[in-house]
């Protein structure tokens, strides 16, 4: 299948080389503020993470990106266009609300998915079969809906949205409702996306999909952008932690940055510490030899993109707990 991909889109007199874009967008449900000021930008070929909380705002920026909602202020564009409507069949969306035709199979759902988006019926079946195939649902094929387990027909859900080879692939929650297995294997499918050139945008509080697949992350806290980068950037706004094992006392160890016990067993205590950026462990494990300090273990810990997450929009998560 060809790539339709443009590295560069000419928007009137305005060139970009982004797919979507996102500036300035708010939109209040009533007097409620869900989204407040987010911009942001994916580029052709990026799998990029929208990441936030329940109630964050990931959903409405969604919809709004589609031109399923109209923001209160903010501009947008998708594949150059100001209405993502009238580039519709370059486009596959997963809704955050699944829902199939029960009676059908799942060559016919895909099918009929496909040809809505423009491919010929001869051309959607063949795809439709060829994708059961490849994701491991060729046995039910022709089986209706009705008797999936809803794993199963979430998995048909995004093969339906993807059977017509759209430029711009953007799944809401993709992974959930799915077991571990059929976790890796959406995973897979979205790196397949990637290599055949296709951007993906997906959104997630499940931060190890994101660190494992995402070339870049934003990260929504009651509607405000609390982060926008890269997986290793988003890490790197954490310091490493140095993990030490001992059976000395805590008294016996030199003071170090925000040094706590974190666990004890068999007469050995564990303790943490935080590491500066271009600081050596060997510096600090000197010092503690030098302080008489017995170590029976040592680990750094490298922060991960649940850490950040937990540290960014943790305090949101919380209030929009205690506000609910
Ligand atoms: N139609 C609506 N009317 C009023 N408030 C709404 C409406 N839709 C969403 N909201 C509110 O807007 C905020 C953002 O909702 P949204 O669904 O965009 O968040 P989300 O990040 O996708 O959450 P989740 O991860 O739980 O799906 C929430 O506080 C939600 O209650």
């Amino acid at each position: 299948m060809p790539i339709k991909n443009q590295a560069i889109i000419t928007r009137g007199a305005c060139v970009t080389d982004h797919l979507v874009e996102l500036e300035g967008i708010e939109k209040r449900y009533g007097r409620f503020k869900a989204v407040n000021g987010v911009s942001m930008a994916v580029k052709p070929g990026e799998i990029f993470g929208f990441l936030g909380p329940n109630g964050a705002g990931k959903t409405t920026v969604i919809r709004i990106l589609l031109d399923i909602l109209q923001p209160d202020r903010g501009r947008r564009q998708v594949l150059g266009a100001e209405s993502a409507l009238s580039v519709g069949d370059r486009i596959g969306y997963l809704p955050e609300e699944r829902g199939l035709y029960k009676a059908m199979t799942p060559v016919n759902a895909i099918t009929y998915f496909a040809r809505l988006k423009g491919m010929k019926a001869a051309h959607a079946k063949e795809r439709a079969r060829e994708l059961l195939e490849r994701y491991g649902l060729s046995a039910v094929a022709d089986k209706p809906i009705k008797t999936f387990s809803k794993g199963m027909a979430q998995k048909v859900q995004v093969l339906s949205c993807v059977a017509h080879d759209p430029e711009v692939v953007i799944l809401d929650e993709p992974f959930s409702g799915l077991d571990p297995v059929n976790q890796q294997v959406l995973e897979e499918l979205i790196c397949a996306l990637r290599d055949a050139g296709r951007t993906v945008i997906f959104s997630t509080h499940v931060m190890q999909h994101a660190e494992r697949l995402c070339d870049r992350v934003i990260m929504i806290g009651r509607g405000e952008t609390r982060f926008l980068g890269t997986v290793d950037e988003a890490r790197a706004r954490l310091p490493r932690r140095l993990r030490l094992t001992t059976d000395s006392t805590a008294s016996a160890l030199p003071a170090l940055p925000g040094l706590e016990k974190v666990a004890e067993a068999d007469g050995h205590a564990t303790y943490e510490t935080r590491l500066a950026a271009q600081q050596s462990v060997q510096q600090i494990l000197k010092q503690c030899l030098d302080s008489g300090v017995d170590l029976s273990g040592f680990t750094v810990i490298e922060p991960t993109l649940h850490d950040v997450f937990v540290d960014l929009v943790g305090e949101d998560a919380r209030q929009a707990r205690t506000a609910a």
